[in-house]
């Protein structure tokens, strides 16, 4: 595995990769490794020849009070797990690489960073958007893989590469979990033996709001509140949103059909973590069961 800091460098090492005729996957991080990034790096390693991994934490996506300068770190760990995992190229850059100066170009999806996690991070996607289009310029990979843990990330992603016409394309995997259903996130380091046992109920709650759609449930709205009811018994969460939405502009489901996200966020100490589901709910025309089946790994 090499491992570049400067652009040049990088651009350097993909033009020989592309010259040698490899099909170049990215995996864009922010490092803190966990296997949630090692199955990416997996699947882009199955479908492309020559893997990149950015490791960057990008400041301009924390607003002033977010966690930026306790963002957990460890190179050593991050470098020795992308070489067991089949990564080809580590692009490590500063701040100062990334920003020289203060970039005055933003990249805004208004009406979907907006929603969700927009509410209580309304810079947040401004900055991911941004990022990310200077990555995928940098590297100009065929394909680029992100985690559908971030749902509102994925769509937003997504969007703007289709409304730039950007020539990549973006895949979405699904959520790799504790044995207990957490979602593996490199801030759940943040928290503590009793907060960790209590963070499972996240995944437990977006399953009963699933197990009530599977049970023929049509009200969003009730969907909604079943989820909000578990974690509300939670008594060390505090809720920061719970939402039923449409993933193609995710705004509020006014039904249970389709594909749809049911999406939360919540506080449990000093740890925001998020989680979701994303569904494809086919409802019978004839009396047959409605299917509500989990989407996966988008086909390549
Ligand atoms: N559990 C997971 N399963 C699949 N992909 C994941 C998982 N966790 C993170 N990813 C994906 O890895 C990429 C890099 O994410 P990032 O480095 O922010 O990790 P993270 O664990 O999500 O960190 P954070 O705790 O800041 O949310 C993103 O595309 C993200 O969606
Ligand atoms: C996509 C990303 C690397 C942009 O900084 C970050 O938001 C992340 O790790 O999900
Ligand atoms: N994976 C999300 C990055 C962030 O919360 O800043």
């Amino acid at each position: 595995m090499r491992i570049t800091c400067t652009i040049q460098e990088t651009r350097e090492r993909l033009a020989e990769a592309k010259a040698a005729g490899k099909k170049i996957g990215f995996v864009p991080t922010m490092g803190y490794l966990h296997e949630g990034h090692a199955r990416l790096v997996e699947v882009a390693g199955k479908h492309c020849d020559f893997v990149v991994v950015s490791i960057f934490v990008n400041p301009t996506q924390f607003a002033p009070g977010e966690d930026l300068s306790t963002y957990p770190r460890d190179a050593e760990r991050d470098e020795a797990l992308l070489k067991k995992v089949g990564c080809q190229l580590l692009f490590r850059p500063d701040e100062k690489e990334m920003y020289p100066t203060p970039s005055l170009t933003r990249i805004e999806l208004p009406e979907l960073a907006s929603q969700l996690c927009g509410k209580s991070r309304p810079t947040h996607f401004q900055g991911v958007a941004t990022v990310v289009a200077k990555l995928l310029h940098i590297v100009q990979p065929e394909f680029a893989f992100f985690g559908m843990k971030d749902g509102q990330q994925l769509a937003i992603v997504k969007r703007m590469v289709e409304d730039l016409n950007f020539p990549v394309q973006i895949i979405g995997v699904p959520t790799v979990r504790e044995e207990d259903g957490l979602a593996k996130s490199s801030r759940n380091v943040y928290l503590n033996e009793h907060q960790r046992q209590t963070a499972p109920q996240i995944y437990q709650a977006l399953l009963k709001g699933k197990a009530a759609i599977e049970a023929g449930e049509t009200d969003p709205n009730r969907v909604r509140q079943i989820i909000y009811s578990h974690l509300q018994d939670q008594p060390e969460l505090r809720i920061d949103y719970v939402e039923v939405v449409r993933l193609s502009d995710l705004q509020p489901a006014a039904q249970i059909e389709g594909d749809i996200m049911l999406a939360v966020a919540v506080y449990l100490g000093k740890a925001r973590l998020i989680d979701n589901l994303q569904l494809h709910v086919k409802n019978s025309t004839s009396g047959q069961r409605r299917q509500v089946l989990d989407k996966g790994l988008d086909i390549l």
